[in-house]
């Protein structure tokens, strides 16, 4: 079936072109033609960036395929056809309904009104109503009066979205009202509405986009501040074991690169502060040390609290004596900042082992633990660095540290 308005409209596309005035409604098609192309392209990169995105796929193939179907569109008015008036119809009848279909997907978790069934019956009656009715104004209409429902909802669950959805409703309805009036007129007077409403489409849709990308980049965001929420210990700022585990699996997988140094800290009768001072003393001094520790090392290494009072530090392309130094440089801090903390002078105990390529984490900590337990058989607040396999291990000599070591 061959709506009117395009049959008669065809004729007259050929009568106007004779005058002279075809020229610049072609250069308006072309130009809309233009802005779908670019839409349906801005589109595509942006949903391939977010395939999670519902309604995405619709909106880009509306655009793509209204941009295929505008040249048949022109053609169908330069050389009246059949073929290309039911093309040149099925364009108009059909990307608004698709439009809608993303609409709606896009709103998939929190359903708008209007139903799939709804968009089939407007389009059916619309295609059987064309011979007698303005067609054009009964898609419109639907779309209008569904743009229109879609503000309701959209506005209270996203402002940017509720917006866009009164700028679309808002660009339909003098589209609507222009076809109305223009109904039987012929095809060349309709054809720059077409192309201005094929703009204002691309327009709404295009802002669509960049709120979605703006959507999109402040989840990536978010998640990113989760990741880091999620591997790192509330009370003292490092890492948690999580975050460590993942970390050194994946760092370790670079083999070819010297042993990194793994050291076991915890402080001194801990317990007493506890016991004496009050838990939240023992939290301050935590706190501390996890500060003190940040402070100290560099950001290729890694620093985990792996619980109560017991830290593990990760000191990549380092030697023994190097990490002594960070032990020392840590306890020395500590001992510094105590007071400005209303703390009582901390002493820590380390133990030190050179982490083997072939050594699995758990084998490794427990080495330095212990290297961790000699430094606290020797008197505490000293480093003991260990060597050699778990079965027989080798102790270095002890380090005193902080304040008072010699
Ligand atoms: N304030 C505070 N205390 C904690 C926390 N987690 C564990 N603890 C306490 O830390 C203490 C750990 O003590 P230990 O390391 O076993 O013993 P210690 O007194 O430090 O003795 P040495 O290690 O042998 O010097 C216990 O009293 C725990 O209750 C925490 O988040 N905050």
């Amino acid at each position: 079936m061959v709506p009117k308005a395009v049959a008669s409209g065809c004729s007259a596309g050929r009568a106007s072109t004779q005058n002279g005035r075809m020229e610049a409604q072609t250069a308006a098609l072309v130009m809309g033609a233009g802005g779908l192309a670019v839409s349906a392209h801005v589109l595509w990169r942006a949903g391939a960036r977010q395939r999670r995105q519902h309604g995405w796929p619709w909106w880009v193939a509306t655009l793509a395929v209204s941009t295929l179907v505008w040249p048949l569109c022109i053609w169908a008015a330069l050389r009246p056809s059949t073929a290309g008036n039911i093309l040149a119809a099925a364009w108009l009848l059909g990307w608004p309904m698709a439009w809608l279909a993303g609409w709606r997907r896009f709103h998939a978790r929190q359903r708008l009104p209007g139903q799939g069934w709804l968009d089939g019956s407007a389009w059916a009656l619309a295609t059987l109503a064309s011979p007698w009715w303005p067609w054009q104004a009964v898609v419109l209409l639907h779309v209008y009066v569904t743009a229109v429902l879609c503000v309701g909802r959209a506005r209270t669950a996203d402002h940017g979205l509720g917006w866009t959805a009164v700028a679309v409703a808002a660009a339909a309805l003098p589209a609507m009202f222009a076809l109305l009036e223009a109904a039987s007129a012929p095809l060349d007077r309709l054809l720059p509405w077409w192309a201005g409403l094929a703009a204002l489409w691309a327009c709404s849709l295009l802002a669509l986009a960049s709120m979605a990308e703006r959507t999109e980049q402040e989840l990536r965001a978010s998640r990113r501040r989760l990741q880091v929420l999620a591997g790192t210990d509330p009370l003292t700022g490092v890492s948690n074991r999580r975050h460590f585990e993942a970390a050194t699996a994946r760092r370790r997988l670079q083999s070819g690169a010297p042993p990194p140094v793994l050291l076991l800290l915890d402080i001194d009768h801990f317990k007493q502060i506890n016991d004496h001072l009050g838990h939240a003393t023992g939290d301050r001094a935590l706190r501390l040390v996890g500060q003190c520790i940040l402070d100290a090392l560099r950001d290729s290494d890694l620093a985990v609290r792996l619980g109560g009072d017991e830290f593990a530090l990760l000191l990549h392309g380092a030697t023994l004596p190097q990490a002594m130094q960070v032990a020392e440089r840590v306890v020395l801090q500590v001992q510094r900042l105590a007071s400005n903390h209303r703390l009582p002078v901390l002493s820590l105990s380390f133990g030190l082992v050179p982490w083997r390529h072939d050594e699995a984490l758990d084998e490794a900590l427990h080495r330095a633990d212990r290297a961790l337990y000699e430094a606290k058989r020797q008197g505490r607040s000293r480093a003991v660095a260990a060597h050699g396999d778990d079965a027989a291990p080798a102790f270095s000599e002890s380090q005193r540290l902080g304040l008072d070591s010699p």
